[in-house]
């Protein structure tokens, strides 16, 4: 025992190919907590899970898992459970004996382990499956199955690589909240890696954002969405208006911005100083009938379910905005008088952030 902290703690770990693919990565994550980690293609987020797992060797930092420092430790003994993007089962074997493989101690009486996968099993709601050979399973039931040969083994970290990527849009809810609650109930540590923001959001307590082998970003979703550090972190969650203004006064953690003909006071970065900054401002927190905003014209209208989407042409340039669809809509066309309702400001214009 190295540390007192329960649950995930990798501190500076760096992995390194002939090139440098995760770069002094940290991160901690409490008992039931899970990190979501959301990234583009390449950024490094696989070979994370494979070095936390054991299956790839770091250059340099350290992993403990309740403050055992497991960094050497062989991967069959961390106690840590990857579950892949495509089901990977044994063919040609039942469902329940591919789950009673997870449990491979010898010394286990047949009666505790039989305990053991029937407990697996209807966690994971495959219960009735139990006798099907992997090849008479859908994606989604594959994966429950990968999820309940992990899960019987009890480990102390669950590590879930894009899990319901191949699995249809309306049953990934289902296998979210079924993970979501054993994590919670076994008291685990989990990453689980997703190419997609929504899902990213849905599913983590907390988000990291990944960029050429960095966190570049980290924490709950709202946090992140709301108070964007970069450019990068602004675009991949969809914060769509970014805007260059001038501080010309500060007043706690607000500044007061001139963008164009625009004047607003909103919540900044406490590096702000009067000058050139960048404001993040999301689709939602822009109001269309302000009595002294910026005039501006609807461009362009889109139906997206839960709200409203619209281009809106103004002095400053083309605003993205989300209205609910509960309020009238409003045609193409329409003059609109603009105001921000919220926003982030950080230090510098936004060519440099
Ligand atoms: N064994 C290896 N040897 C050399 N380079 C590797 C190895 N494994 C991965 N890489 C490289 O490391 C980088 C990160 O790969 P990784 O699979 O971790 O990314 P990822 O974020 O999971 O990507 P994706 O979202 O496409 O799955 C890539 O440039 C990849 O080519």
């Amino acid at each position: 025992m190295v540390g007192s902290v329960e649950g995930l703690r990798v501190e500076g770990l760096c992995v390194d190919m002939g090139s440098p693919i995760i770069r002094d990565l940290s991160l901690d994550i409490p008992r039931g907590g899970i990190l979501a980690v959301v990234g583009p293609s390449g950024c490094g987020k696989t070979t994370l899970l494979k070095t936390i797992a054991g299956l790839m060797k770091p250059h340099r930092g350290r992993i403990l898992i309740d403050g055992d420092d497991v960094t050497r430790v062989r991967a069959q003994s961390r106690q840590t459970g990857l579950v892949f993007q495509s089901p990977t089962l044994f063919p040609g074997v039942t469902v329940r004996d591919n789950i009673a493989f997870g449990l491979d101690d010898a010394r286990m009486s047949e009666r505790r382990r039989n305990d053991r996968v029937d407990s697996a099993m209807a966690i994971m709601n495959v219960t009735g499956l139990a006798q099907r050979l992997p090849h008479e399973l859908s994606g989604g039931q594959g994966q429950r199955v990968c999820l309940a040969r992990t899960l019987v083994r009890r480990p102390r970290v669950l590590l879930l690589d894009e899990p319901v990527a191949h699995v249809e849009a309306a049953l990934r809810h289902a296998i979210h909240a079924d993970i979501d609650t054993q994590v919670r109930r076994m008291g685990l540590s989990a990453i689980y890696v997703t190419h997609d923001i929504d899902e990213a959001c849905t599913v983590g307590d907390r988000i990291a954002i990944m960029n050429e082998g960095r966190i570049v970003q980290m924490g709950s979703p709202r946090w992140v969405y709301d108070h964007p550090d970069s450019l990068f972190v602004a675009h991949l969650m969809g914060v769509e208006n970014i805007l260059s203004g001038t501080a010309t006064a500060l007043r706690g953690d607000s500044a007061h911005v001139t963008i164009g003909k625009l004047r607003v006071t909103l919540p900044c970065h406490p590096t702000v100083t009067p000058g050139p900054v960048t404001v993040f401002v999301t689709p939602e927190s822009i109001a269309l009938d302000s009595p002294d905003g910026l005039t501006g014209q609807i461009i362009a209208v889109g139906f997206a379910r839960s709200h409203m989407v619209y281009d809106v042409e103004t002095d400053i340039g083309t605003l993205v905005v989300h209205e609910p669809t509960s309020v009238e809509p409003r045609p193409l066309g329409t003059p609109v008088t603009v105001t921000l309702t919220g926003g982030w400001v950080r230090p510098g214009s936004h060519q440099a952030p």
